[in-house]
């Protein structure tokens, strides 16, 4: 640690809030009024992309089969790209991230505290999926990492397979689809059903719960839903108070809830019971959320008269990989393999989307849209270059930060902090004299767990 750290100063600049963020912009005149969110950028100059080392030494590993429409946008910033079609195992994981930039993983791909610490290159994971509990979040976060995705770009697909899941129920199309392909003409009106008129629950009303809410109700189906958040019914749905409440009063449960503790097993065989005899179950959400053991007896007993499947607590790593489940061979059971969001146009969207917050994190140190870390976004300023700073979250790291400023007599052009209860990211536009003086004391701080310089 540098002497000029271990010292503290009387401050000369204004000392930031650790709380929220606040910006100082001397060009704006800010410095003693109220903070602006976002710096306005110098119309004068050109907003070239700012880049710490050359483009093309920058390493992204695109994991599952991710859109070409990504592939694109990280080409066109002549970043290197290296692909694969399916996840890794942690092993495979942990040894390339030791010289990985960018990672990009979808909802297979499990990334641990292990590997996150063998990444000491890492400057941010995509996921191109709306799901993020795959990563440890807050491993990634305590390191400095921070974690994208694409929160709706494959909402509608999602619901649209439901909803065609809730007519293939009702009319037992699986099976009689498969008898077909076998030989077997069986023409029967017994235990198929119109869906006007029943009532769909849905468990947890967030971006995908609602679209099914939507469509549902346009089909003439009764709409209730049950969310732990108070939300906002769309047309005629209602909300109910408890699971209990919803599971008794539905002939079709679907399952729209993040993968949680509170949601892990949260169908399981008393829930199960719950429901009216001969519903239906359809599962697009993730696989641990359903006891499988207890849905195939509920099957098998009839209490259940179909399920429609798409998500597994343990599901191969690749195409072509073998899958099992207890769920295999039973009547009226739809098993898809985790499609939901598998459409061309969710994943070219999808592709886009977290490809462009992944390009500006790496040129301009934006984080907004990052699901485990503090959110700053503002437009770089061409004539400074900028310092980025994750640092621990304590007292005393921006004393030290604008001690180090101070002593060097810098103009600070913009500086934004924002903090979580672990880390806090720091952004400054600085004098191009000085930066790189700058980001070296930076880094020689105790406190500074990723300091990074783009000019
Ligand atoms: N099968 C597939 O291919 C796909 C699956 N998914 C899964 O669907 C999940 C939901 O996606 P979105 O609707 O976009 O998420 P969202 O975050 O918009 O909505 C989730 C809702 O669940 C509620 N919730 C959380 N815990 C709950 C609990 N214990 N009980 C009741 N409600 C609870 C939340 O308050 C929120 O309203 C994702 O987290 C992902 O796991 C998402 C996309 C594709
Ligand atoms: O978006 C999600 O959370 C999904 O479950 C879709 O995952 P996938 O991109 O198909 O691996």
């Amino acid at each position: 640690m540098s002497k000029r750290a271990r010292e503290s100063r009387q401050l000369t600049t204004k000392p930031l809030s650790s709380q929220g963020w606040e910006l100082t912009a001397a060009a704006a005149g800010t410095m003693g009024g109220p903070a602006p969110a976002v710096a306005a950028p110098d119309a004068t100059c050109t907003l070239l992309p700012l880049t710490s080392f050359p483009k093309n030494k920058i390493k992204v590993l695109l994991l599952e089969n991710i859109s070409h429409t990504a592939i694109e946008m990280f080409e066109s910033e002549r970043f290197q790209i290296e692909t694969a079609p399916g996840a890794l195992t942690e092993e495979e994981l942990t040894e390339k991230l030791r010289d990985v930039h960018v990672l990009g993983i979808r909802s297979k791909m499990h990334v641990s505290d292990g590997a996150l610490k063998a990444a000491r290159r890492l400057l941010a994971i995509g996921c191109f999926c709306i799901g993020t509990n795959q990563v440890d979040l807050e491993a990634a976060n305590r390191r400095g990492v921070p974690v994208f995705n694409a929160p709706f770009s494959n909402t509608r697909s999602v619901a649209e397979l439901v909803i065609g899941e809730v007519i293939a129920l009702a009319r037992q199309l699986g099976d009689r689809s498969s008898e077909l392909h076998r030989g077997t003409w069986k023409k029967v009106a017994k235990g198929c059903y119109e869906i006007r008129g029943k009532t769909l629950g849905i468990v947890g009303y967030g971006h995908i719960g609602s679209q099914v809410g939507v469509l549902a109700e346009m089909l003439g189906m009764h709409v209730k839903f049950f969310d732990i958040a108070t939300k906002m019914p769309m047309g005629n749905n209602t909300a109910v108070a408890t699971l209990d409440e919803l599971l008794q009063a539905s002939e079709f449960v679907t399952l729209h809830v993040p993968l949680s503790e509170t949601t892990t097993n949260m169908i399981s065989a008393p829930q199960l019971k719950q429901m009216k005899q001969g519903s239906y179950l359809i599962n697009a959400s993730r696989g641990s959320v359903v006891d499988l053991a207890a849905l195939a007896e509920a099957l098998r007993e009839g209490h259940v008269a179909g399920a429609a499947v798409d998500v597994y607590p343990a599901e191969p790593e690749k195409n072509s990989d073998g899958f099992t489940t207890e769920l295999q061979g039973l009547p009226n059971v739809i098993l898809t393999p985790h499609i939901g969001g598998s459409t061309e146009e969710a994943q070219a969207a999808i592709g886009r989307e977290v490809a462009t917050s992944l390009i500006k994190y790496v040129n301009r140190g934006t984080t907004a849209g990052a699901v485990n870390f503090p959110e700053l976004d503002f437009p770089q300023d061409c004539k400074s270059h900028r310092i980025l700073n994750v640092h621990q979250n304590v007292p005393g790291v921006l004393r030290n930060v604008n001690s180090i400023i101070s002593d060097l007599d810098v103009n600070i052009k913009a500086q934004m902090n924002m903090t979580d209860s672990n880390i806090g990211y720091l952004v400054m536009d600085l004098d191009k004299a000085v930066s790189h003086e700058v980001e070296a004391a930076l880094r020689e701080l105790p406190t500074s767990i990723k300091t990074r310089i783009l000019y």
